[in-house]
């Protein structure tokens, strides 16, 4: 199944061109690297596929949605199909990691406690996090809070994760883990999309790579 399909796509940010011409097909299960220098056009290009940046040229389908096209009201049944890894989107400080996971099944539509927390438990479990439920955020590691937002945005079975510079303020050993987990998602069939700075784990966890090059969007050749 095509998860993104972008065809001559044109990326603006107050009426300045960030990306122009993208051409993107994103299947199940692919694990794609983006990467290019800073303000090259990642993040934009990420946060246009949650409908946080308008596309106002070419055509854009994310799974079954058309952002050309989409409604304002739909865009929150997009971002739910979504797991979404950005520094926006940290943890809540004010509350557990059990009440974080628990705000976000509430807030879309989950209504049985027991199948909640069976939820809850599985995606700690996907990350190795299943015995730090009661934790407070700040009573964690920098590694160990990025595994709960990955884990939180496992949590509605998405078919695609944008990760943008997941690994940025961790140390490599704790990005490396990290990686590890967003590919073995991949390898279970969901997409993959991740900004980065930093190629040095794709010999590693092999996936296709993509850079922001002068306002494109290409596929660079590799050493
Ligand atoms: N909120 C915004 N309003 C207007 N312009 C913006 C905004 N955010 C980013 N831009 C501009 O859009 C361009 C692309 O920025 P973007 O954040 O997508 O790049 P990036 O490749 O993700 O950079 P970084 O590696 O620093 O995250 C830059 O020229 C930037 O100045």
């Amino acid at each position: 199944m095509k998860i993104v399909d972008y065809k001559k796509v044109e990326i603006l940010r107050k009426e300045h061109v960030v990306l122009k011409d993208v051409n993107l097909e994103i299947e199940s299960g692919e694990f794609t690297y983006i990467i290019g220098r800073v303000g090259s056009g990642k993040s934009s290009l990420l946060k246009s596929m949650y409908a946080e940046i308008p596309i106002e040229m070419g055509e854009a389908h994310v799974l079954d949605y058309d952002l050309m096209n989409i409604k304002r009201k739909m865009i929150p049944m997009l971002r739910r199909e979504i797991g979404i890894v950005f520094q926006d989107f940290q943890l809540l400080t004010d509350r557990s990691v059990y009440d974080n996971l628990l705000f976000v099944l509430k807030a879309t539509g989950w209504k049985n406690k027991t199948d909640m927390d069976d939820r809850i438990e599985e995606v700690l479990k996907e990350v190795g996090m299943l015995t730090k439920s009661y934790k407070m955020p700040h009573e964690l590691s920098g590694g160990e809070q990025q595994r709960i937002v990955i884990a939180r945005a496992l949590l509605n079975k998405p078919k695609l994760i944008l990760a943008d510079e997941p690994t940025g303020n961790l140390d490599p050993a704790t990005g490396e883990q990290i990686v590890r987990y967003l590919h073995d998602i991949a390898q279970e069939g969901t997409a993959v999309i991740m900004a980065t700075h930093n190629l040095s784990f794709v010999e590693q966890f092999p996936g296709r790579v993509l850079r922001c090059d002068d306002k494109h969007l290409i596929a660079p050749q590799l050493d």
